[in-house]
């Protein structure tokens, strides 16, 4: 199996329940519910997209030819220190591309592994930590994992059939769109009235990191 990579970078987690954690953040290439095309945005699955998943020629992307090389670029792009260890997978959508190979390679190496998905996709075992962020009218099949970060509001979406789901927290995360600032309102309105609810900011934007 080969990954490709739109970039990996090291900064902090800047959502839901590790908010803070220092990270490295492994951009897979590709997405089931978009071609991350412009043109194609408002006829896509997922239409809100804040992120450039095409192609492998952000920083540190490539194509890896074997999770062992993969996990070796992650584990240079953290540095020193054997402690605390922190991989993001994400994307585009990740589960399109990691296997049991790449999630061993890493814990051999220490790292906790976790992961932001959209929801379509069986994960393979042993990710450490599940981030699910249903979309939209897809066909989310992956209903258990540690947190649930639904972005808020989406015209298809009432928050509260999620709350059967197997999830530790529930997190409602702003739509990052022109309109922002109403809909950060509507977030926290909303987590006021529901309190199994958490407000989950996209801190990274605020503050000017990745
Ligand atoms: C870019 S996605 C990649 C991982 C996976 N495909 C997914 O959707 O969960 C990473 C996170 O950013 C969130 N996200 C994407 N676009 C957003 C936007 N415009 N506003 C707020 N959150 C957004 C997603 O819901 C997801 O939680
Ligand atoms: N700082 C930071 N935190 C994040 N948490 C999830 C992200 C993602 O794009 O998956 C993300 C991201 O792109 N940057
Ligand atoms: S599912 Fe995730 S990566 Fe795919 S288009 Fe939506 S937010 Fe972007
Ligand atoms: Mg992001």
């Amino acid at each position: 199996m080969s990954y490709s990579v739109k970039e990996i970078f090291k900064s902090l987690q800047g959502e839901g329940f590790h908010t803070g954690r220092v990270a490295i953040f492994c951009r897979f290439s590709g997405c089931n519910l978009w071609n991350g095309k412009e043109y194609s945005k408002s006829s896509a699955l997922c239409k809100f997209c804040d992120t450039d998943f095409v192609g492998t020629d952000g920083i540190n992307g490539g194509k890896f030819k074997s999770a062992d090389s993969l996990a070796q670029k992650i584990l240079e792009e953290w540095g020193d220190g054997r402690d605390n260890r922190y991989v993001i997978l994400t994307g585009g959508e990740p589960l399109l591309q990691v296997d049991i190979f790449l999630i061993e390679a890493l814990h051999k190496i220490n790292f906790t592994v976790a992961i932001e998905t959209n929801g379509t996709i069986v994960p393979p075992n042993g990710i450490d930590w599940v981030c699910v962020s249903p979309k939209g009218s897809s066909n989310i099949i992956l209903k258990e994992g540690n947190e649930l970060k639904l972005v808020y509001p989406q015209l298809e979406i009432d928050p509260s059939i999620f709350l059967r789901w197997n999830f530790q927290y529930f997190f409602l995360q702003p739509l990052d769109d022109y309109n922002v600032k109403f809909n950060t309102k509507l977030t926290v309105d909303y987590c006021i009235n529901n309190p199994k609810w958490r407000l989950s900011l996209q801190t990274h934007k605020y503050i000017g990191i990745p």
